[in-house]
């Protein structure tokens, strides 16, 4: 048996959705996490300060008694969003960040930006306060391939942005290739990349070899290995840029496994096992909690938390449900399809 205390993590890029399904995941982040932002993708989405407020509030409200959690709240990018609403937002201290999704992306982004040069207003006003924009950073031009998304993402819409305005704070989230990893690596400042636990653990062959396996499939799409080790390498590497968001993205199985299944992993149930993992075999188990507990704060001007938390690695393998069963429906769990021995000791 070994033991391993951390600061108690934060997750920095979260699905909690609305509804049965909110009630159904969110003691799986509560029961470890003690804050998370919370991604504003609902339909219709979380736009206005005042759609912020409420929702909050409808997570807070769904948090198991006895846990203490605390959702830090994004405004959904829109060509239409108002600077003023969204700098009163930040000011106020409700608004932690606003997301950028490009129209078609991903999930519930049909509401999203088409043109950036019609958020220039908005994005402009960030800089200038210094507010964080989180990117979902992928172009959705028909003829890029999916595989180079990410890429043509950041040489055709990240790099412009960062030229024109190099004060703006931006995330680039779920970062899941090597020159999203080296392009984060050669900036001075204002940029920061969450990885998710997935992308640290799988690559393009657990979606597609032996048969499709739609639980695997999120946005973006896993790559090939190299990519892989490259994140793998920057998350346990301890540089500050980089920082844990899940991406845990809750679909009910019938959206998932059909002839046009939804982008997203469910994660937060065993995410600090499987991170402890891949931190334990990288032979950086003492970085885990720079990931896990410490940048992401540091990025986000946000106090580190004080509690803490224990990994023990057990003897035989932890057991997780298949599936966690909502009043939305059964959510598939993400199988890292090797056995676990790490969990967290509740405390
Ligand atoms: N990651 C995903 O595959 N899906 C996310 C959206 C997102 O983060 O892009 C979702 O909301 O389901
Ligand atoms: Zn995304
Ligand atoms: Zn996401």
């Amino acid at each position: 048996m070994q033991d391993l205390v951390i600061r108690r993590p934060d997750d920095w890029h979260l699905h909690l959705r609305d509804g049965g399904m909110l009630r159904g995941v969110i003691a799986d982040t509560s029961r470890h996490f003690a804050r998370a932002i919370v991604m504003p993708n609902l339909v219709p989405p979380v736009v206005t300060i005042a759609d912020a407020a409420a929702y909050r509030e409808r997570i807070l409200a769904a948090v198991p008694a006895g846990d203490r959690f605390e959702p830090l709240m994004t405004l959904y990018l829109t060509e239409g969003t108002d600077p003023d609403d969204v700098e009163a937002g930040f000011r106020s201290g409700l608004v932690k960040a606003v997301k950028l999704y490009p129209a078609g992306a991903t999930t519930n982004s049909s509401s999203g930006v088409r043109d950036i040069a019609k958020a220039m207003p908005v994005l402009e006003r960030m800089a200038e306060i210094g507010l964080p924009l989180c990117v979902h950073g992928e172009v959705t031009t028909p003829d890029v391939d999916i595989f180079d998304r990410e890429a043509v993402f950041i040489e055709t819409v990240l790099d412009p942005l960062r030229r024109r305005l190099p004060d703006l704070r931006i995330t680039m989230e779920h970062v899941t290739t090597k020159d999203g990893v080296d392009y984060i690596k050669e900036q001075a400042a204002n940029l920061a990349g969450s990885i998710t636990t997935h992308h640290l653990i799988i690559n393009r062959n657990a979606i597609l070899v032996g048969g499709i396996k739609p639980h695997y499939y999120c946005l973006p799409v896993a790559k090939r290995e190299s990519h892989r080790l490259a994140l793998r390498a920057a998350a346990t590497s301890g540089d500050v840029r980089f920082f844990l968001g899940t991406d845990s993205a809750p679909h009910v199985d019938p959206l998932k496994e059909c002839a046009c299944g939804c982008a997203g992993i469910y994660t937060s149930i065993n995410t600090l096992s499987c991170l402890a993992h891949v931190f334990e075999e990288e032979g950086a188990l003492d970085r885990l909690e720079a990931f896990a507990s410490l940048n992401g704060p540091a990025w986000y001007g946000l106090p580190v938390n004080a509690e803490t938390i224990t990994l023990r690695k057990h003897a035989e393998p932890v057991r997780y449900p298949a599936k966690v069963e909502t009043e939305a429906g059964p959510v598939t769990v993400f199988d890292p399809m090797f056995p676990l021995y790490w969990a967290v000791v509740q405390s």
